[in-house]
């Protein structure tokens, strides 16, 4: 999961879309880029960072003209300590092209060979959007047939570009001098909308709140599988480019990833948390009987709407037991397991009061290597809880994902070949009460009834690609570097008390 947007405007782009990238931080805090264009010539800065420490006034003066696109970036692919990773990509030729991606392709390895041998093309890190744009860069110069570049031959690009890669991508990309062309993968698995100003400023981003946020009427989802490229002057030209598409957006969006504010696919990821509180409070009923909680406390942040909701249904008080640093961010998205156990307890600390003396049932949206949910479990506990329960809105993350969410191994997945009864010891809690994977399907699909399905491979095993092998799965954890720190001793998965240990 990384954060895209592109403008093209009649005014200068570098503090819009600055503050877009502020409004899409949640999705990427590793690095960030942003690429103008000043008549022909490209201006870029890009560099390891969240959005307000990589931007200076002094990079933000080095980035004129009217059109330009930005990224936060959340790697999963390639190395996720290389500068030269962050994005956006550039190549010279054809035209000068630069480009930004949310996602993962999962044959970038045979694309780098097949680019290198039958393209006579370069790439030069491991990153698998760098073998995107060069894939676009090629096709692009295959179906230009004069310049100025037509815009159909950019939509016949982009329907080879569907033909030669695999996996999840929305990608930005702007071509010098001709203007900003936005595309989506056939299955739609990462969002994409635009939107547009009064001041005739049209804006491409990864989630509604980027357009909202800046001013911005939110127009549409790009569709899966579709193309849309704006001209400088900003017209508007769109296209569908895959032989085949679906809408099949990734579900984790609506679980964890995206802000509740935002609306994508048609869907208010508020709403579906709320939806998956509702259906989560009768699976707590037929666990742990009502009276027997006195409290419900949400683990802060993402899990709020749904926690609220299961305790309205159930009609016992929601408090707020933990307070949130709002410095430290998100730790499931950082790299490197040692990082993430240390800043959950950076990250949050107790109300003792909520908790001495009470049957507390914690609500978290999603138990993914359980490194929250334990640490939060021991500080209910130390802060006097009595019984302390736990209830996930989303079900067991038993699977890799291969689309750009950074759980790339089994291996590290708490609930991976486990019963909920083995999860439950781990994380130590007194009852563990699990969303199932159809009902989290209902609840979030009943609120667009247009949508195909979900790819929910996390939790199902089931890639709506239909392509992944167990050999893509390893192949793709291997190209990747800095997934787990230098020194880091615990980046296994967390292990059964005893009987594993033993
Ligand atoms: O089982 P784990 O591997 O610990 O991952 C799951 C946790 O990580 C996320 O929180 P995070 O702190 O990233 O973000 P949030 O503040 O938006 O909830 C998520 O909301 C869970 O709390
Ligand atoms: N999470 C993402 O969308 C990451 C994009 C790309 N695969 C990278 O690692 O940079
Ligand atoms: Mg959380």
């Amino acid at each position: 999961m990384c954060g895209i947007v592109g403008v093209v405007s009649s005014a200068p782009v570098n503090q819009l879309i600055y503050d877009a990238l502020l409004l899409l931080q949640h999705r990427g805090q590793d690095a960030a880029g942003i690429v103008t264009q000043l008549g022909h010539k490209f201006f870029m800065h890009k560099a390891k960072g969240m959005v307000r420490d990589v931007f200076r006034t002094r990079n933000m003066r080095a980035l004129p003209g009217n059109v330009g696109l930005g990224q936060v970036r959340y790697p999963t692919a390639g190395n996720a300590y290389s500068e030269e990773e962050a994005q956006p990509f550039y190549v010279n030729a054809p035209f000068g092209i630069v480009l930004v991606h949310n996602g993962n392709l999962t044959n970038a390895q045979a694309l780098r060979a097949e680019l290198f041998s039958t393209d006579h093309r370069h790439t030069n890190t491991e990153s698998d959007s760098e073998v995107l744009l060069n894939v676009l860069a090629h096709e692009l110069e295959k179906a230009t047939r004069g310049v100025p570049l037509q815009v159909d031959d950019v939509f016949a690009a982009v329907r080879s570009v569907h033909r030669r890669i695999k996996g999840s991508y929305a990608v930005v990309a702007l071509i010098a001098g001709h203007g900003l062309l936005a595309f989506r993968d056939p299955h739609g698995i990462r969002p994409l909308g635009l939107g547009r100003c009064n001041d005739g400023t049209v804006m491409v981003a990864s989630e509604s709140v980027a357009l909202e946020g800046t001013g911005h009427v939110f127009e549409r989802n790009i569709a899966p599988g579709e193309a849309v490229f704006i001209g400088l002057d900003g017209t508007v030209h769109a296209q569908q480019c895959a032989d085949k598409a679906s809408l099949t957006p990734c579900i984790f969006e609506f679980v964890y990833l995206a802000r509740p504010d935002s609306e994508l696919d048609g869907i208010s990821v508020y709403q579906a948390r709320l939806n998956l509180g509702e259906t989560l409070a009768k699976r707590v009923i037929s666990t742990v009987p009502p009276q027997e909680i006195d409290v419900v406390i949400p683990i802060p942040e993402s899990s709020r709407p749904s926690a609220t909701q299961l305790a309205h249904l159930l009609g016992i008080p929601y408090r707020e037991g933990f307070v949130k640093n709002r410095y430290v961010g998100r730790t499931f998205i950082m790299p490197g397991q040692g990082v993430r156990k240390k800043s959950v307890r950076q990250k949050l600390n107790v109300i003792g009061s909520e908790f001495k003396g009470r049957n507390v049932l914690l609500v978290d949206d999603s138990i993914v290597r359980g490194t929250t949910s334990r640490e939060i479990v021991q500080m209910a506990r130390d802060a006097g809880a009595r019984k302390v329960y736990l209830a996930s809105a989303a079900p067991p993350v038993r699977y890799p994902n291969v689309y750009g969410i950074d759980m790339p191994t089994e291996t590290e997945l708490v609930a991976h070949g486990r019963t909920v009864e083995e999860v439950r010891a781990i994380i130590g809690c007194d009852a563990l009460i699990y969303q199932d994977v159809e009902g989290m399907k209902k609840a979030i699909g009943s609120l667009n009834p247009q949508l195909d399905g979900f790819d929910a491979s996390c939790f199902d095993g089931v890639y709506v690609t239909g392509d992944i092998t167990a050999g893509d799965i390893a192949r793709l954890n291997q190209g990747r570097v800095g997934a787990t720190e230098e020194g880091d001793e615990d980046t296994s998965r967390l292990a059964l008390p005893n009987a594993e240990a033993a």
